[in-house]
């Protein structure tokens, strides 16, 4: 089985790495696709360049490969990949429904799951990009 996550992953924190376990979890090879920062306008852009989030999560060992989203067709790299499974983020904006109608229009044989959420487990414990930046600014600025 191979399965895709998909997000921005600007700084990566625990709440990411409990998402890739659970993908990595679900089957034998975990793929994930790197949205493009131009891709991401419902919140504030990334800090880091495409390339490198690319590469910290992809040097992660429950990861075995990480992909650059495309820039225009987000099924572009799930055709290339071609997954069982792709596994929206427990908050992720995108509809399954939505999904698995386009999916079904191309063809793809894949089903679209929801990941579960991982609470912080002590205080200060921070997953979100967001407020790890707003944490700095903050602390240090
Ligand atoms: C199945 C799937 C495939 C995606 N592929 C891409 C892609 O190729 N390029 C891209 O820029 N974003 C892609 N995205 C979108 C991002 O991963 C993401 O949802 C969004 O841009 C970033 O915000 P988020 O991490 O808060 O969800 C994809 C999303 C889904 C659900
Ligand atoms: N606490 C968490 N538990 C499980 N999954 C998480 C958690 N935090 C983030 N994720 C998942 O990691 C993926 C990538 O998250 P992304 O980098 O886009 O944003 P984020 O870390 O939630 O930060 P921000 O608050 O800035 O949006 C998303 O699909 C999200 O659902």
């Amino acid at each position: 089985m191979r399965v895709v996550a998909q997000g921005t992953f600007d700084i990566l924190h625990p709440g990411h790495l409990h998402y890739f376990r659970e993908g990595k979890a679900m089957g034998e090879e975990l793929h994930v696709i790197i949205a493009r920062g131009s891709n991401v306008t419902h919140k504030d852009q990334p800090v880091l360049p495409d390339r490198q989030r690319r590469d910290m999560v992809g040097a992660l060992e429950m990861v075995d490969q990480a992909h650059l989203g495309h820039t225009e067709d987000i099924f572009v790299p799930i055709e290339r990949i071609d997954p069982d499974i792709i596994l929206l983020g427990h908050d992720q904006h995108h509809d399954e429904s939505d999904i698995e109608a386009a999916l079904a229009e191309r063809g793809i044989d894949c089903s679209v799951e929801r990941a579960s959420r991982m609470e912080p487990r002590y205080n200060g414990e921070l997953f979100s990009t967001g407020q790890i930046i707003d944490r700095i600014c903050t602390e240090r600025c």
